[in-house]
């Protein structure tokens, strides 16, 4: 029997560079886990692909997706759905293969609820001053906007106790090692071995 892949949750909160760290960690590749595409309902941005940055759908379809159990998690974010569709996930754990998906914190509480041996991790900003920096530069939210997603990102930073590890946007390519060691470390963690060995020792004794 293929041992069932590994699900990896990347989140936190708006701004901290999620999208950018993941960019950067599926363009280095070598990995081992594949990206889970999401589904949403925004209007594709100037050179993006649909299939592979998102599927780009309408609310009716999306919402049609929900009606049919076909979503893992959703969440609406500003004034779009935005979310995991089941199918391809459990066809690729199923195959052996770890499946990583960038998701924003109410989502990524659904998935936990519902995978709750999967690895969670919340990347957080070097502090806040610097998290508004970043909203700023990037330059798509109006200062209003900008100053409610700081305060959003204060209750985030508080729920960071129900993820599995915490990483530091400091640097991308520092938060992008990290991110893989943490990948690495849990492939090893006794309660992802025990159970091959479990199943040895079973057939030994029989
Ligand atoms: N819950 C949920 N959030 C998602 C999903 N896909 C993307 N997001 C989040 O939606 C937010 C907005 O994404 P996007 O419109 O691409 O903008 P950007 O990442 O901020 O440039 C980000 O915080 C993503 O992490 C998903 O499938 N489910
Ligand atoms: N380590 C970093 N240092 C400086 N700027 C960063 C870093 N990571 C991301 N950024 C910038 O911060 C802004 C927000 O990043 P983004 O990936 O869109 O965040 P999120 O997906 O979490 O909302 C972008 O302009 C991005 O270029």
């Amino acid at each position: 029997m293929v041992k069932r892949g590994m699900l990896i949750v990347l989140s936190g909160p708006s701004g901290v560079g999620k999208g950018t760290v993941r960019k950067a960690i599926f363009e280095q590749g070598g990995n081992d886990f594949v990206y889970s595409v999401s589904m949403t309902t925004r209007q594709p941005r100037e050179g993006e692909v649909n299939g592979e940055d998102y599927y780009f759908v309408s609310k009716a379809e999306f919402e049609a997706e929900i009606a049919n159990g076909g979503m893992l998690e959703y969440a609406q974010y500003v004034d779009n759905y935005y979310g995991t569709p089941l199918k391809y996930i459990n066809k690729t754990l199923d195959e052996g293969y770890d499946v990583f998906l960038e998701i924003e914190v109410q989502g990524a509480m659904q998935v936990r609820e519902k995978m709750p041996d999967g690895v969670y991790i919340f990347l957080t900003p070097p502090d806040l001053k610097e998290l508004k920096n970043r909203l700023v530069g990037r330059g798509t939210d109006s200062i209003e906007v900008i100053d409610k997603r700081i305060e959003t990102a204060i209750t985030e930073i508080k729920m960071m106790q129900n993820y599995d590890y915490a990483v530091v946007n400091d640097e991308v390519p520092l938060a992008v090692d990290r991110i893989k060691d943490i990948i690495r470390a849990e492939h090893l963690s006794v309660n992802r071995v025990m159970p091959e060995y479990t199943e040895m020792i079973g057939e030994l004794e029989r």
